[in-house]
Order: C-alpha cells, then structure tokens, then sequence
C-alpha cells in the first residue's frame, strides 16, 4: 500500500506528502532537491534518535555525503528557544549556508522546533518532515505552522515556514509507547469531527484494528486526515479565515496544557479541550444530547481523557485569554454545529467557558 498527496501553496504545487513503508521513496524524493553537494542536517530528540537516527543517515548517505546531526533531549519543555539557539550554533559551527537543508526526525516537538530554526537561520533555508509520532504523521507535519513555547505559552513564537517534502514511514510506530500512540487520536477525532462526518463514523467502526495497530487501517487513517488538513490549509495557509477550525479543541486544550505544566499531552489536552468545546456546543443548542455523548464515549474508546482534576476553571479561562485566535480582545471560539460542521463563533463569554469547563473538571 502507500499514499501519495500533494500540497498546493496560492495554488502552486508546494510539496508532497509520501505514506510509504520503504525508505527508497524517501531517497528519490531527496534527490529531486538537488542536495548532492549540499550539506543536510538531521534533527532529532534522545528518543527517536536512538532508535532511528542512524538508519536514516545511512539511507541519505545514498543522497549526500554531508550529513550531520543534532539530537536535543525528548519532550515539550524542550520546545522552546534555548533549544533553538543551540540548533544555530550548531549549523554556524558546521558552516551550513543558505542552500543546505534540514531534516526533523521525529515527533510535533522536533517538527515545530526544526521547521522554526529553518525559518529563522538565515533568514530561512529549507526543511524537510519525516514525522515519526502518529500525531506528527497526521497533524504537526502538514502546513507550514512552525514555532516554539515561550514562557509555557504554547507555540507563542513562530513562523509559517512550508516543508519541501513530507516522507512517513508507517512501521515506525512499532516503536511508540501506547499514551504517545492514543495522543495522536486527539488530532485524528478533531478531524472527524470538525470536516467529516463519515470520518467520525468510520474511526468509530474501526477501532479495535486501530487499537492493534493494524497496518493498512492505520495507512487509511493517516491519509484520510492528511487529505482534511491538506484541504483546510490550502485555502487558508496562514490562518486569516477557517485554518482556525484545526484549533477545535485548543482554546482550552492549549491552556490546560500549560496550566499542568505539560505533564499531559497534547493530544490528551485536545482531547480534554474538545470534551469542553462538545459540553459548550451543547449548551448553546449546537449539539444534541446524543450527539455530544457520541464524542464523548468516542473520545473515551481511543483511550483519551475527557475530564481533568485540580485545575481552577477560572485559570483556565485567563489562560485562554493568550490564544492566537484572539482578535480585539474577542476569542474566536471553535463550536460543532453538529458532528462534521465546525464553526468559528465570536459571541462566547467567559460565562460560557466556565459552564462548559464545570463538565469537565473534576
Ligand atoms: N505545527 C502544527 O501544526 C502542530 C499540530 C499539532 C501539534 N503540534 C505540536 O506537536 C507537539 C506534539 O507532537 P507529538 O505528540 O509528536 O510529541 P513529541 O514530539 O514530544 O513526541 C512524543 C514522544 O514520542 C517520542 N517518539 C516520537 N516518535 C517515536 C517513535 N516512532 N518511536 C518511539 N518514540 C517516538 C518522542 O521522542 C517523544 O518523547 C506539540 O508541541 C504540539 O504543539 C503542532
Ligand atoms: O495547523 C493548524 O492550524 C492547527 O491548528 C493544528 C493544531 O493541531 C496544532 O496544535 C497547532 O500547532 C495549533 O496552532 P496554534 O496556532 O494554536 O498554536
Ligand atoms: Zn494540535
């Protein structure tokens, strides 16, 4: 099996996204970069790099003799400009010039966090995502929003910087503990629920597969949500208009994220943060009773918190406050006018956020 998209930036063809198992897509995708005398750095974290930091500079030895690599230690409060800095001196040490390129091996952090430092070095040289988390494979990769935490505040500092290629290799994920694998359904859900309905039900019919890993189910998955994200971010790539409807979940998700000092996931805050968005789209006659217990028990079944313990609503809320949706002093909040519709409402209180937020705090 494999997949193959492409990606259009103001209507010209930008880049490709590659679902294949073996690594001599990824080579031949390489060699169309002109990267024969260029130099390449791999960015990885301690975890991926352990297991496949070696084996993919072998494979693009194929490609370049000049590779290097800067592994930086796993996790969120990594992604940040410290680690950043320590990538530029890194690549002026190493001489890199404007025609060489990046490489992210690894998950959303590695990705965010290598797509900035290209952005930036140089006024912005090239990169490439070879997404190895199943949240990065089908969210984080796609679309160009790249960028770092400051002071815990989520992405606070970034740059839409576009990849030149997206190569996934499925069987990676072999090596992905269960809470990193389940995370990814918190992106994967917010699709379904945000862009297609049909999506939504398929997930639900095959989550037993899913569960076990299931190769070709998990191929379909990816490309299905690839092939949404793609859609949204090809008619709104820097976030002007409906690229916000990929924020389903996030107003909140991205405050209680930082509230518990990133000791949940993303993916587990989206999946919080849309369990508060379902409860508000209820509230304001969105939703039926039917519908939101759907995405409930659905959100449940991928092994995803709904609710959260020892967090004051009101925090919650004055956190949301620094959401990049926000514009004179208005929240854009994300609701589901039903499961499928995403809507961007204006109108939503602060009243409105602690209602929803009474649901789930626990
Ligand atoms: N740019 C975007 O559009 C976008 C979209 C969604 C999320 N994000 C960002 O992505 C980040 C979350 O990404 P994530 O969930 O991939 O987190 P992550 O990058 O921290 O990866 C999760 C963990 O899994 C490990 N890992 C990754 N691949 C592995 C593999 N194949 N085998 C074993 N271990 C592996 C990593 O080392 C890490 O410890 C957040 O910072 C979030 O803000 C960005
Ligand atoms: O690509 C987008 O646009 C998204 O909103 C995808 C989100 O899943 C992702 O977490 C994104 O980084 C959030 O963006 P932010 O601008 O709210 O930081
Ligand atoms: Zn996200």
């Amino acid at each position: 099996m494999g997949y193959k998209i492409n990606v259009h930036y103001e209507e010209k063809p930008c880049y490709d996204i590659i679902i294949k198992e073996s690594y001599d897509y990824l080579i031949d995708e390489l060699n169309k970069l002109d990267i024969k005398n260029r130099k390449l750095c791999i960015v990885s974290d301690s975890t991926v790099g352990k297991y496949y930091l070696e084996e993919l500079s072998d494979r693009i030895k194929e490609s370049t003799s000049i590779i290097e690599s800067f592994v930086f230690q796993a996790g969120e409060e990594n992604k940040n400009l410290n680690t950043v800095q320590n990538v530029y001196e890194y690549l002026i040490e190493k001489q890199f010039d404007r025609n060489d390129i990046l490489v992210a091996l690894g998950g959303g952090v590695v990705g965010d966090l290598t797509g900035f430092a290209a952005a930036t070095y140089l006024r912005g040289i090239r990169f490439v995502q070879v997404p190895t988390s199943l949240l990065s494979m089908v969210d984080s990769s796609i679309g160009g929003k790249t960028g770092v935490d400051f002071n815990a505040y989520k992405n606070m500092v970034g740059a839409f910087h576009q990849p030149k290629l997206v190569y996934m290799n499925v069987s990676v994920l072999k090596t992905l503990t269960d809470i990193q694998y389940f995370s990814g359904y918190g992106e994967i859900i917010k699709h379904g629920l945000i862009k297609d309905k049909e999506y939504f039900k398929w997930l639900k019919e095959n989550t037993m597969l899913l569960k076990i890993r299931d190769t070709n189910t998990l191929e379909e998955t990816i490309y299905r949500s690839c092939l949404i994200k793609k859609e949204v971010v090809e008619k709104d790539p820097t976030e002007k208009g409906d690229r916000a409807l990929l924020n389903f979940g996030h107003t909140l998700g991205h405050a209680i994220e930082k509230l518990m000092n990133f000791t949940l996931l993303h993916g587990e805050c989206v999946a919080i943060g849309m369990a508060a968005a379902a409860h508000l789209s209820y509230n304001k006659g969105y939703l039926t009773k039917e519908e939101l217990t759907d995405i409930l028990e659905t959100i449940h079944e991928f092994e995803l918190p709904t609710t959260v313990s020892n967090l004051d609503p009101n925090d919650i809320v004055k956190a949301s406050k620094n959401d990049k949706k926000m514009e004179a002093g208005k929240i854009k909040f994300i609701l589901l006018n039903g499961i499928g519709n995403a809507i961007i409402d204006d109108t939503i209180t602060d009243e409105d956020m602690l209602k929803a937020l009474s649901m789930i705090i626990k």
